[in-house]
């Protein structure tokens, strides 16, 4: 799903310092961490690729770690020059002080009570040309689990500290709502189940589960696989017209041909062309991704919503897209009207998968409208997550070969030249641990957002009603002190015969899909879909950031987006043969051949036997 980290920053003039000591001082259940001399240790959180794409040769790596190093220095000597404190004169804090004293007497806000959160400034300086996310971690650093980020008149608790973000999400959720996330994505997703709070999410999460049920997830299995033959074409031409091939963008097509087939049986094909109703996806996507990061909501200006031709733009993509849900939930009707499955726990259509079509079939009671924000919800939760997932995960691996090869050794084993089946993507162990390792360094969304609903204690410090809360999943995967080597891709930490990771297992220090009630509905969907897309692409290529390829540096939309795509060279794979032994499934030699879309259908299933043959020596 996507959360969209929003930050509106209101930038104030940098003046007065206070001691750090002093700052460090206010802390109490969770002390800052006082690493800082450790960062020369770290690679780049800014992960610029080698200029010259390829395997970067011991030059290329030095240089963009002293870089690196260059720039976290300095952003460490200006948060201990106290840059980012937030000062204190003497009259506010005998204000301060008075005020408290009177509350207290009165028995009035119980949240004033108490130690007071670490405070730090927001500076334009530190966040501009960055994804925003990445100074939070350094600040995180100095100030520790929770501090507060004040942005002028506005201020954010960011949180980084497992057991409070355990408390957020799961042990008192009830307290927190989804804040300024779903006023901003209110214009798209209405009150579909991201955005949605209260009554509203508890009825529609009831509904909505339900639809993902196991039989549905296997079933995407084809899905998946298809949608990868696929890409698979697109990328075989490109090798072989020695062309470089952007794969962000494909890994987006990619994704949304499958959440469109999966949440409500629309075939957008958009990985074979362009057309008006992906083009309204994407002017939607981008809007929520404007609104998120704008530091003025013009769009919130009655006449501008008339006159900008950008908010008319977006006014007609919507109407596009509303329009065509109404239609495909007018055919859906229909279908389950002739239809005469019974209803049942793991009902599914099988022409007809869809989770819409599940919630008609199940007597749904809800208006058009709620339907089509639930439908919409997923459409982007489900797209802008896993296509973020596989352009991060492709670029690691290129600067892994060590862990490409071993994931192509799997690949290779687990499913020869078949089609996947959902017995062989459980097989995928270590398919299934590089995607687990690559949503540790890059979550998705990096930040996961609340705001208090009542007073509350986080991590001993009181808080109030109405806090604004980030609780940066990128700090809590990236923390020191809960992961060695924490900037490393290593899939390996993840043995092969353990628990999948997940929130539960590794006590909220990692969040890959959110946790307690509002933990993603996809999980299972997702992993399946990035296991699948992952195997089939590195069993037929190679990848290779292109040469003069453009840095590969990150910013900030809804999900961890590149700033300048990820160019890459893809080369068909020449395997080594499979030696084929007495039980193994021989198959058309689809190396020597090119590959292309009617390849799916020559590609056996391994459920499929009347497509196996048996070698016989
Ligand atoms: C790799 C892909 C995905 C990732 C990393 C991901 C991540 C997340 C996270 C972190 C949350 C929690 C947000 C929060 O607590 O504020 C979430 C919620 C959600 N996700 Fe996903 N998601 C992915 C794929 C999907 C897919 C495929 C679907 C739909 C089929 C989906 C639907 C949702 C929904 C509906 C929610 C809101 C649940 C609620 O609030 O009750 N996600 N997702």
């Amino acid at each position: 799903m996507a959360t969209s980290p929003l930050i509106h920053l209101q930038i104030p003039s940098h003046n007065g310092h206070i001691s750090s000591t002093s700052l460090f001082s206010l802390s109490n259940s969770v002390p800052p961490l006082r690493i800082q001399n450790q960062h020369h240790r770290w690679s780049p959180l800014r992960c610029s690729a080698s200029s010259n794409g390829r395997p970067s040769g011991p030059t290329d790596k030095d240089s963009e770690r002293i870089l690196e190093e260059k720039r976290r220095a300095e952003l460490a000597a200006r948060i201990a020059s106290g840059e980012f404190t937030v000062p204190e004169s003497g009259w506010v804090s005998l204000v301060r002080t008075v005020g408290g004293l009177f509350s207290r007497l009165t028995g009035e806000d119980k949240a004033q009570r108490g130690p007071e959160i670490p405070r730090a400034r927001g500076s334009l300086a530190a966040v501009g040309g960055q994804a925003f996310f990445l100074p939070l971690y350094d600040l995180f650093l100095t100030y520790g689990g929770i501090f507060r980020l004040v942005f002028g008149p506005k201020s954010f608790l960011i949180v980084s500290d497992p057991a409070i973000a355990k408390h957020i999400l799961r042990d008192n959720s009830k307290a927190y709502s989804k804040g300024i996330l779903a006023e901003i994505l209110d214009f798209v997703m209405g009150k579909g189940l991201i955005p949605a709070d209260g009554e509203i999410w508890r009825v529609r999460r009831r509904a909505i589960v339900p639809a993902l049920h196991q039989k549905y997830v296997a079933a995407m299995i084809s899905l998946f696989s298809e949608a990868s033959c696929k890409l698979c074409g697109n990328l075989e031409k490109a090798a072989l017209d020695g062309e470089d091939v952007e794969m962000e963008s494909l890994f987006s097509r990619l994704t949304l041909d499958v959440i469109g087939k999966a949440v409500f049986n629309y075939d957008f094909d958009s990985l074979t062309h362009d057309n008006g109703i992906v083009e309204a996806v994407y002017i939607v996507l981008r809007e929520a991704e404007m609104r998120s990061t704008a530091p003025i909501p013009v769009w919130e200006i009655p006449i501008w919503k008339d006159i900008s031709p950008r908010q008319r733009k977006v006014n007609e993509a919507l109407k596009l897209i509303n329009d065509t849900l109404d239609d495909l939930i007018g055919i859906c009707k229909k279908m389950v009207e002739q239809e005469d499955l019974q209803f049942h726990e793991e009902y599914m259509n099988e022409q007809d998968p869809s989770i819409l079509h599940f919630l008609l079939a199940s007597g749904d009671d809800v208006s058009s409208k709620q339907l089509r924000d639930d439908l919409m919800t997923m459409l982007i939760a489900g797209h802008e997550t896993s296509a973020a997932v596989l352009t991060w995960t492709f670029y690691l691996l290129s600067k892994e070969p060590e862990v490409m090869a071993k994931l192509q050794e799997e690949v290779d084993r687990v499913l020869g030249d078949c089609m996947p089946t959902i017995d062989d993507v459980k097989k995928l162990v270590y398919t299934t641990r590089v995607i687990n390792e690559s949503l540790r360094l890059y979550p998705q969304p990096p930040v996961l957002i609340r705001r208090s609903m009542e007073d509350d204690v986080l991590g001993g410090y009181p808080i109030g009603k109405g806090e604004d809360i980030f609780i940066s999943v990128w700090n809590l995967h990236r923390c020191p002190k809960n992961w060695t080597d924490a900037d490393k891709f290593k899939p390996e930490r993840w043995p092969l015969d353990g628990p999948n990771p997940n929130e539960i297992n590794q006590n909220f220090s990692y969040l890959p899909f959110g946790g307690g009630p509002r933990k993603c509905v996809g999980d299972m969907f997702a992993t399946f879909e990035n296991v699948v897309a992952t195997a089939m692409l590195v069993r037929r290529f190679d990848f290779q950031l292109a040469p003069n390829a453009p840095p590969v540096e990150m910013t900030t939309g809804a999900t961890i987006h590149t700033t300048e795509g990820l160019k890459m060279t893809v080369t068909r794979r020449t395997r080594p043969p499979i030696i084929p032994n007495l039980e193994t499934k021989v198959v058309s030699d689809s190396q020597s051949t090119s590959f292309d879309q009617s390849e799916i259908e020559k590609l056996p299933s391994k459920g499929d036997q009347t497509s196996e043959v048996t070698a016989k020596f």
